[in-house]
């Protein structure tokens, strides 16, 4: 699985335009991110699926361009935050094509959204249905919801990112009758209409089978129901961050999942529900990498890079001990590669990019780097520890470069505090 974007060629350029053109442009750290990419991906996607539906989950990454390229490649959109829902509006990104999720929705949230008419609401716990019925109960034409389920499966993924296990905050679980009492609560409110269910058993998940039993148990709790016309199977694709990493294949997801489905319904005498995925990682990660320059270069028992980014662009290794690789921008030298570990500024021992990676020996303060596969809950999990403000997002496409969210400025930082 390849990990740089579809237009690179690394470690020179993406998108037809030199990442040394990119940093004396726009600066460094910056995103910078492959359009081509990103619809190639959403367009793979929906082949891979069709007829199901295929809703990107904005939580890896969103601007108002991401979500123009999600709405033109014909993608519902999954949104889990007001600020999410904002910009899908702001953008007009139709209604009828809009997924709405949050473990803790807020009153600001639901009524938003369903003053803009999303599609679908997916609901996360008992008081939730309750609350929604409340706000819906003058309008005309009930407002479909979906149930997330817990279907007590494991994925073998970071415990951060193992969402479909019994004792964790999303969903409702089966096994308890959560789920049972929350299908009942929605059915009991005229203003609601029971779409089906939903389940994300978590994130970086590299195989199907946990799908396919989630799916089935999914299905089970149909055919008590008597059937549903829709499940959701969130998202949780993985993708390979270095050379030799496995990431999910959609095409054997593709056959061997909807297959899972047929196959429980059939045995269940239900009739088969529309199927809906929720890839965020699998649109997004390779599309995009980071650059950054170096400050410095340590030796001692290891030697160090010193990066002008760090945790606060890149929260990852620190959160889930992520993998990543760096290349220098440029043509080789012929130096010799040494071992090093690429870290950022921020006052955290932790604060590292990547360990033990392969660097040219004459490595020095003012090189550029690059780092692949940076699209997906970078930009979008980005912090101003230490006060450091936020890198842009430059876009690329056939020779061109332009910015799509600016560098974040001190003056930016200041604003917010009003004491
Ligand atoms: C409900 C839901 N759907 C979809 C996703 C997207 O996950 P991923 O980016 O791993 O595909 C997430 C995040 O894990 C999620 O919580
Ligand atoms: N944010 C995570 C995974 C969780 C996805 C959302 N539930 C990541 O960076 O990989």
């Amino acid at each position: 699985m390849n990990i740089w974007p579809l237009t690179a060629e690394p470690p020179l350029s993406v998108g037809g335009v030199s990442f040394t053109e990119i940093a004396e442009r726009f600066g460094t750290p910056a995103y910078v991110i492959d359009e081509e990419h990103v619809r190639h991906r959403c367009r793979e996607y929906r082949k891979a699926l069709h007829p199901h539906r295929v809703a990107y989950a904005g939580k890896a990454f969103l601007c108002r361009a991401m979500v123009r390229w999600v709405e033109e490649e014909g993608l519902w959109l999954d949104v889990c935050s007001e600020g999410e829902l904002a910009l899908a509006r702001a953008v007009g990104f139709p209604p009828e094509r809009i997924l709405l999720h949050g473990n803790g929705k807020t009153p600001a949230y639901l009524a938003a959204a369903l003053d803009y008419g999303v599609a679908r609401i997916v609901v996360d716990s008992a008081g939730e249905v309750a609350r929604l019925a409340a706000l819906t109960g003058d309008r005309h034409h009930p407002q479909k919801v979906l149930v997330r389920v817990t279907p007590a499966v494991d994925p073998h993924v970071h415990q951060a990112m193992a969402t479909g296990v019994e004792d964790q905050k999303f969903g409702l679980s089966l096994a308890s009758g959560a789920a049972a009492d929350a299908v009942r609560r929605v059915l009991g409110q005229p203003s609601l209409t029971l779409a089906g269910l939903h389940c994300h058993i978590g994130s970086q998940i590299g195989v199907p089978d946990g799908y396919e039993t989630a799916a089935r148990r999914l299905v089970a709790f149909m055919a008590e129901l008597g059937g549903l016309p829709e499940l959701n199977l969130g998202g949780g694709h993985a993708v390979a961050y270095r050379p030799g990493d496995r990431g999910l294949d959609v095409q054997t997801f593709a056959e061997r999942v909807p297959r899972a489905v047929a196959e429980e319904c059939a045995i269940r005498g239900i009739p088969e529900p529309d199927l809906t995925v929720e890839p965020g990682r699998a649109i997004v990660a390779a599309a995009g990498v980071t650059l950054y320059r170096v400050l410095a270069v340590k030796h001692g028992v290891r030697t160090f890079v010193v990066v002008d980014g760090g945790m606060s662009d890149n929260p990852r290794p620190a959160l889930y001990g992520s993998r990543y690789t760096v290349a220098r921008v440029g043509h080789p030298t012929g130096a010799r590669d040494v071992p090093v570990t690429v870290v950022g500024r921020h006052c955290e021992a932790g604060d590292v990019i990547a360990s033990d990676v392969p660097m040219p020996g004459d490595i020095r303060p003012g090189d550029l780097l690059v780092v692949p596969c940076t699209g997906a809950y970078h930009h979008s999990m980005a912090s101003n520890y230490n006060l450091v403000a936020r890198p842009p997002v430059i876009a690329v496409l056939g020779g061109r470069a332009w910015p799509l969210v600016r560098r974040e400025t001190v003056e930016d930082l200041l604003r917010r505090d009003v004491c």
